[in-house]
């Protein structure tokens, strides 16, 4: 793995916004929209707890349900149940925990076996080193565990390498670098699988999908999308393999809105 995408932080100076995006889009009766949450549609905050979802989003996203004949479906790194927290009135598809859950037509299932005993272990052990080093942050998912460094910036590299033994010691489970925070999560589980197994339903077979992401774990959705004939859009600055690109969630608010106008 090369270094900058153990960090997300490579940048790319000359990135454009593409302000016309909104009529490069595909017909709405056509399309079927995918949207990271964090970063994309909200902006980062300092923890996971602080982010705010403005009216903005709920908005676009009722609209979108309306306008796109229900073919929106948020995939998220958070669980299903923190992102019906965050967007209560939400009635499209969730993708959860980077594709190991899913909430689709109100039905909430696990996209895999859960390895319980070794989540809770791995969790445990994130949790007793967070005692010892009070400046991490430890977020527990259904499917693993999360270290967020971004209260400790300069010690991004113990967080890698805690991580990374715990990674070394649990079977059938991988690290995840995110933004300022490592994950372990099960192997076999990634946005990308989880928007496969979604495109192939009835209801989105033959649409043209267009997805916005902002991380690391957006990327290979990102290259799915485009190698499919559809919108990779990328937020942000970080080096991508999306042809289209946005310089904030505030951005691709506004193109929507355009689109769905
Ligand atoms: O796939 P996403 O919806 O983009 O979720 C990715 C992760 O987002 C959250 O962590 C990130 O956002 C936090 C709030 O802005 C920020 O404090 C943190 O540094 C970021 O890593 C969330 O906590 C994770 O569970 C998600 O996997």
């Amino acid at each position: 793995m090369e270094f900058y995408q153990m960090t997300g932080f490579m940048g790319q100076p000359d990135a454009v916004e593409d302000e016309d995006l909104s009529t490069a889009l595909p017909p709405l009766d056509k399309a079927t929209l995918l949207l990271d949450f964090d970063g994309t549609l909200v902006d980062i905050a300092e923890r996971p707890e602080g982010i705010l979802v403005s009216d903005e989003v709920s908005d676009i996203l009722d609209r979108a349900m309306n306008r796109l004949n229900g073919r929106v479906a948020l995939v998220s790194g958070r669980s299903i149940e923190t992102i019906e927290r965050f967007l209560p009135t939400f009635r499209g598809t969730l993708i959860g925990t980077h594709g190991a859950e899913i909430r689709h037509e109100g039905k909430h299932e696990n996209t895999i076996g859960l390895d319980h005993n070794t989540i809770g272990l791995l969790t445990r052990l994130a949790e007793d080193f967070a005692v010892l080093r009070p400046e991490f942050l430890v977020e527990p998912k259904p499917s693993g565990v999360v270290l967020h460094y971004r209260q400790a910036d300069h010690h991004g590299a113990l967080a890698l390498r805690f991580m990374e033994s715990l990674a070394m010691a649990a079977d059938g489970f991988r690290l995840q670098p995110a933004l300022m925070a490592y994950e372990l999560k099960p192997e076999g589980v990634g946005k990308d699988i989880a928007l496969k197994r979604l495109l192939d339903l009835p209801m989105f077979q033959g649409t043209i999908p267009v997805f916005a992401g902002d991380d690391l774990t957006d990327e290979p959705a990102l290259e799915l999308v485009q190698e499919m004939g559809g919108t990779g859009i990328k937020i942000g600055q970080a080096e991508s393999v999306a042809k289209a690109r946005l310089h904030d969630p505030a951005a691709l608010l506004k193109i929507l809105d355009d689109w769905l106008s």
